[in-house]
């Protein structure tokens, strides 16, 4: 059995990254909300309490049952777990004079407690409160504060239970990931076994258990999880896996015949269709995004569901599904806004009346890469940017044209082997360009010109919720520039996007 710690989440916007930074010590664990957590079994070794945006003092502040775990499993509540833990059991939280955000030096009180023996004598911490533990129960130990917080850190007496004030998850706790590894390792006595090799193995052989030698379809993008996937699967089960991948029409130049030809070089069984035409001739005339979305989204599932119905005897559909989708699905906070229908080509499953198997949905993105590492995948797909599902249809502001398709595929092409021979493209973590509805005049040759505009983003971001436009070299947009203007016949101006996201957001439609 997978030992394992368990995350209680209360909402707090580090809780992934409380995953993360567990994970990175090579120990397993799960997220699960508050109010919704599995009976712990033996598999359970510790238990974390995440932080939250309430408050313990709300009325309506989430409530959770503790009994099955507290004293029975390693505890470690963190801010609001903490504030909880004091809470509830006898102490009082109370707001803080002043709110405390950003960086506090952390002291030890008791340096030897198993939590913290492993610190500097004062080490940086970040914090982000708003209330604080003015009072903690009898049974209860400060082990560490900073000068504004007497509680920044205390352990129950008698009892694995333990309460931060502070964020050791966040990269500006310079000791928080040591203070993890005392939690995880040295208290709760994980072993640091779940490597990618690991997954790899125990992935495999779960596979092959539940796929028996039934087939399996599954769609190919080029991008990073579903080529994973089709890894995994192929290890697994070999040429039962019939990949699909659909040219739409808006892929990057060269793009169709580059990425089939490395799936081919990898083993794997792909068919690929070609179905351009039927794409750009439903777009005709419509330049609302979302509708472009919408239509581009509905002819993926129709290109792919007629491929997959030439197929005999195919049982599952296999998905990329990653873990920020799975919590993202049962998070406490609830789906959020929508601002762009996003994998607008994934409805596939209420399409095909298929069973879906999803060998990566315990992954965290980098997670997947070395995983992707570990199955020799090239790097050319690992380190690939990402690049949106209904690709370049919405970098074409407006309605997209063959002609405007060719023109964006010169210059984009121009663009990303610039960064690449410049040695960017893996310091960017996304770039493209835009053709913009917006003509404007120039002179070439002493001529007049009226054509078009195209605009550069490149960005660095983590995972696409936010980002910012990156600071690339005057001299290396020249050169970009140069090049576009003068080779790519249509266009007579380029511009760069120094917008951040939010309040821009990447693509720009
Ligand atoms: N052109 C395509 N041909 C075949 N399947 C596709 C294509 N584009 C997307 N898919 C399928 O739809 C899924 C969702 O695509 P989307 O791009 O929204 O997800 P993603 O998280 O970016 O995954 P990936 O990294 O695999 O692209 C992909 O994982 C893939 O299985
Ligand atoms: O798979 C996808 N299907 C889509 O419909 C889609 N729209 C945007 N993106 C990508 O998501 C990230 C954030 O994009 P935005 O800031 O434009 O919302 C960026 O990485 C975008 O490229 C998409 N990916
Ligand atoms: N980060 C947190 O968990 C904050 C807890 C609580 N909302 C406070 O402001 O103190
Ligand atoms: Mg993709």
């Amino acid at each position: 059995m997978q030992e394992k710690i368990l995350i209680l989440d209360f909402g707090s916007q580090y809780t992934q990254l409380i995953a993360r930074r567990v994970r990175e010590l090579n120990v397993y664990c799960e997220i699960h909300p508050y109010n919704h957590y599995p009976a712990p079994d033996s598999s359970v070794k510790g238990v974390i309490l995440s932080g939250s945006p309430s408050s313990v003092r709300d009325a309506n502040a989430p409530q959770v049952d503790l009994s099955p775990i507290k004293g029975a499993f390693p505890l470690l509540g963190v801010c609001y777990g903490a504030q909880y833990l004091a809470q509830n059991y006898g102490g009082e939280v109370k707001p803080s004079a002043t709110r405390e955000y950003g960086r506090a030096m952390l002291s030890k009180v008791e340096a030897a407690n198993p939590l913290i023996c492993g610190l500097s004598q004062t080490t940086q911490v970040w914090m982000s409160h708003g209330d604080t533990i003015a009072r903690i129960p009898d049974n209860y130990r400060i082990i560490a504060s900073t000068e504004d917080v007497p509680v920044a850190a205390f352990q129950i007496d008698g009892e694995k239970t333990w309460g931060i004030q502070f964020h050791p998850e966040v990269y500006h706790s310079t000791e928080g990931s040591q203070l993890l590894k005392h939690f995880v390792v040295d208290i709760c006595g994980c072993k640091q076994d779940w490597t990618p090799d690991s997954f790899i193995e125990s992935t495999v052989r779960e596979l092959q258990d539940k796929l028996g030698n039934d087939k399996v379809v599954l769609g190919l993008s080029g991008g990073v999880d579903s080529s994973v996937a089709a890894m995994l699967l192929h290890k697994a089960i070999g040429k039962n896996l019939v990949c699909i991948f659909v040219d739409m029409g808006l892929l990057r130049k060269n793009e169709f015949e580059d990425v089939l030809r490395s799936y081919e070089s990898m083993g794997l069984n792909v068919i690929g269709v070609r179905a351009g035409d039927k794409f750009l001739s439903d777009l005709k005339g419509v330049t609302e995004p979302e509708n472009k979305r919408k239509i581009i989204g509905r002819d993926f599932i129709e290109v792919f569901d007629a491929e997959a119905q030439k197929l005999t005897d195919v049982k599952w559909l296999a998905q990329g599904t990653i873990y920020p989708d799975v919590i993202e699905s049962v998070s406490v906070n609830g789906p959020s806004a929508t601002i762009k229908s996003h994998h607008n080509v994934g409805g596939l499953p209420e399409k095909m009346h298929l069973k879906i198997v999803e060998p990566l949905r315990l992954l965290f993105k980098d997670e997947v890469r070395r995983v992707g590492r570990q199955l020799n995948i090239p790097m050319e797909i690992l380190g690939r940017h990402p690049f949106p599902g209904p690709g370049l249809g919405i970098r074409i502001l407006g309605e997209v044209t063959a002609e405007k398709v060719r023109v964006l595929q010169e210059a984009d092409k121009i663009f990303i082997d610039n960064l690449k021979e410049a040695g960017l493209y893996d310091k960017v973590w996304q770039a493209g360009v835009m053709l913009l509805p917006v003509q404007s005049v120039g002179v070439m040759g002493d001529e007049r010109t009226y054509e078009n505009c195209v605009a550069l983003r490149a960005v660095t971001s983590t995972d696409g919720m936010t980002a910012d436009w990156v600071h690339l070299p005057y001299e290396f947009l020249a050169k970009v520039s140069n090049e576009i203007i003068n080779r790519v016949k249509g266009i007579n101006r380029v511009v760069y996007d120094i917008s951040s996201k939010p309040p821009a957001t990447i693509e720009w439609e």
